[in-house]
């Protein structure tokens, strides 16, 4: 085949929610197609003048007999197969009506989302399975001096704001100072169903059992490769298209793309903007959190144009 003339195709898919929002339904590819035997998400190439949507509720309805009521962008992949180029197109359904069944005999489940890790999928699926298992709320800590004020402020984030992602970011503290502090955040994580990141070195998870690291954009660009295991969540500050496409390499599971706004703690660097910060988004290789000058009020357009969600100090850290 021409490598010049790839097919490209354009696939929407549905990441079904459960409504207690813990399951996400998965079907499997019948044996005698395209990555037969590997499980999906339900879905399917549109039709010449489909928009996204409208392809995937013509899909999700001759597939498994549900009608879509409300749906969210997740997430664009962007994939080179062998064969093809594909742009998986993928929504979250948080709605729909009917019970899902395999309509063309083919096997679906419902799965924690959790245990995602343990079904075999086709190789872009990777960036959706992320996707899938991240809340659309980053918190970043902020400045605290006192210890037992920062506990507070946690647990006050933890409990009211229902945030389930946190990044602990101490820079004014030492090494001993942080290991302590990483360990008190990391028992009220736990108790709350929240990951922790470090924000640091990848050794500090040697000391401290926490969920990954988050990188500087600065040693991002020193690493060649993927410096921690899988099974912890890599991500890394991004400011570029160059330090967006070297965490790609290096494997990062998400990462943070600022500054979406000029902030007060950042007020000589020009902001992205929507508009730019969109077209660095679709080309990712992985979720993207909108940083800078953030609240959770910017979650539903960060996710209209491609990010997971936001990343905010001021708006968690009170
Ligand atoms: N639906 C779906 N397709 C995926 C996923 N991941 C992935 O790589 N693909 C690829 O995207 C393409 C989707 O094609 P499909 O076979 O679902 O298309 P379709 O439902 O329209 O089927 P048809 O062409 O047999 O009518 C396949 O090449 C498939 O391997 C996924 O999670 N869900
Ligand atoms: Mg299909």
């Amino acid at each position: 085949m021409n490598a010049m003339v790839k097919r490209r195709v354009h696939v929407a898919a549905a990441a079904i929610i459960s409504a207690d929002g813990r399951e996400v339904l998965i079907a499997r590819r019948p044996s005698n197609v395209d990555h037969g035997g590997l499980w999906e998400f339900p879905g399917g190439k549109l039709a010449p003048y489909e928009t996204g949507l409208g392809g995937l509720r013509r899909e999700l309805h001759e597939e498994l007999g549900v009608e879509i009521q409300r749906a969210q962008p997740l997430i664009r992949i962007h994939h080179e197969y062998p064969d093809k180029h594909i742009l998986l197109d993928v929504w979250q359904v948080h709605d729909f009506s009917g019970e899902p069944f395999g309509r063309e005999g083919q096997a679906v489940r419902w799965v924690p989302m959790d245990e995602l890790v343990n079904y075999p999928f086709p190789a872009a699926n990777l960036p959706i399975l992320r996707a899938v298992m991240l809340p659309t709320e980053y918190l970043i800590t902020g400045e605290e001096e006192d210890e037992a004020r920062f506990a507070t402020r946690l647990e006050r984030a933890l409990v009211e704001d229902g945030v389930r992602l946190v990044q602990l970011r101490a820079k004014a503290l030492d090494e001993a100072a942080y290991r302590e502090r990483a360990q008190a955040a990391l028992s009220l994580c736990r108790e709350h169903g929240a990951r922790l990141l470090l924000n640091g070195e990848p050794e500090l998870l040697e000391a401290i059992d926490a969920d990954g690291i988050q990188l500087t954009s600065e040693r991002l660009m020193q690493l060649e490769r993927r410096p921690i295991a899988e099974g912890k969540w890599l991500s890394a500050s991004t400011h570029d298209r160059r330090q967006l496409d070297h965490a790609g390499r290096l494997g990062c599971d998400f990462v943070t793309l600022s500054p979406l706004r000029t902030t007060p703690s950042h007020p000589d660097v020009a902001p992205v903007g929507w508009h730019d910060f969109q077209q660095l988004v679709e080309r990712a290789a992985m979720p993207v959190f909108a940083l800078g000058g953030m609240t959770r009020h910017d979650a539903n357009h960060a996710r209209a144009v491609g990010a997971q969600g936001v990343a905010s100090i001021r708006d968690f850290w009170k």
